[in-house]
């Protein structure tokens, strides 16, 4: 169990299995498989276009689902609606950030709350501090790292087993990314990364997926990828820095 947790302990057991989907007739992704252990981290790392963004889309039910399984602790969710996903422990913070910028940072915040009662917003103002001092301002006002935090923070206070993250770094200055991961390095809780910030995703994350044309070409620890130069020019075209 890691220390000064958030979340949930001993939930979150993510199992998908043969995942063919795409945008309605459009095939994008062919027989996606992978687990991740509850409480693990999984980066899921490809080229742009690959179909990163599409699998995330699917395992909370915005694409058309051909055939495959997603399981959560056991439980099928590829059958069931997006809401009922959520409601089932799978959170999403897409890349779009979903920020209602005409509402303010707590009533932002309170829109995350699914019934739980508004004393959890301290949880989110724990989380990033930020967010406390902002909570008055209009999600319009705030910066993109600022945005960031409030989609983050917003789908914790659903108390998700489970945390899809679709590219949160993009677009934020080099210490927003320092302080964003340091937040989510602090969750207990399994999550899925999608990254572009290769290094960072590899720090953070247990295991690593890589994907190709929609399909799964390699999946091992992170730390073995990270120092697998041949692997990341393979499935990246990068090299990182030593
Ligand atoms: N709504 C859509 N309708 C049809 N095709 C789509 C749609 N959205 C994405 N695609 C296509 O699906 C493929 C996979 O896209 P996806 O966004 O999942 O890739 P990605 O790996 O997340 O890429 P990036 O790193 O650029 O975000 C691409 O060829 C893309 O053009």
């Amino acid at each position: 169990m890691r220390t000064d947790e958030v979340g949930t302990t001993g939930k979150g057991l993510l199992r998908v299995e043969g995942l063919t989907a795409g945008h309605g007739k459009t095939l994008i992704l062919e027989g996606v498989s992978f687990t991740v252990p509850a409480g693990g981290r999984l980066a899921l790392l490809g080229r742009n276009g690959v179909g990163k963004t599409t699998t995330l889309a699917t395992l909370v039910g915005q694409t058309t689902r051909h055939a495959g399984t997603i399981a959560l602790d056991g439980v099928e969710l590829g059958s069931l609606a997006s809401s009922a996903r959520a409601a089932a422990g799978l959170g999403y913070v897409p890349q779009t950030r979903d920020v209602f910028k005409s509402l303010t940072v707590e009533e932002n915040l309170v829109t995350g709350l699914k019934g739980r009662p508004r004393s959890a917003l301290e949880e989110a103002y724990a989380l990033f501090p930020r967010l406390g001092e902002r909570r008055r301002n209009g999600g319009g006002e705030l910066s993109g790292g600022e945005q960031q935090m409030l989609s983050v923070a917003r789908a914790l206070l659903g108390k998700p087993t489970a945390l899809l993250l679709d590219e949160p770094l993009e677009g934020l200055a080099p210490v927003i990314c320092d302080q964003l991961m340091e937040a989510l390095s602090r969750l207990d809780m399994t999550v899925v990364l999608v990254e572009q910030q290769v290094d960072r995703a590899l720090d953070f994350a247990d295991s690593v997926v890589f994907l190709d044309r929609g399909r799964v070409v390699h999946a091992g620890p992170a730390h073995q990828a990270k120092n697998d130069a041949a692997l990341l020019e393979r499935h990246l075209g990068v090299a990182l820095a030593a």
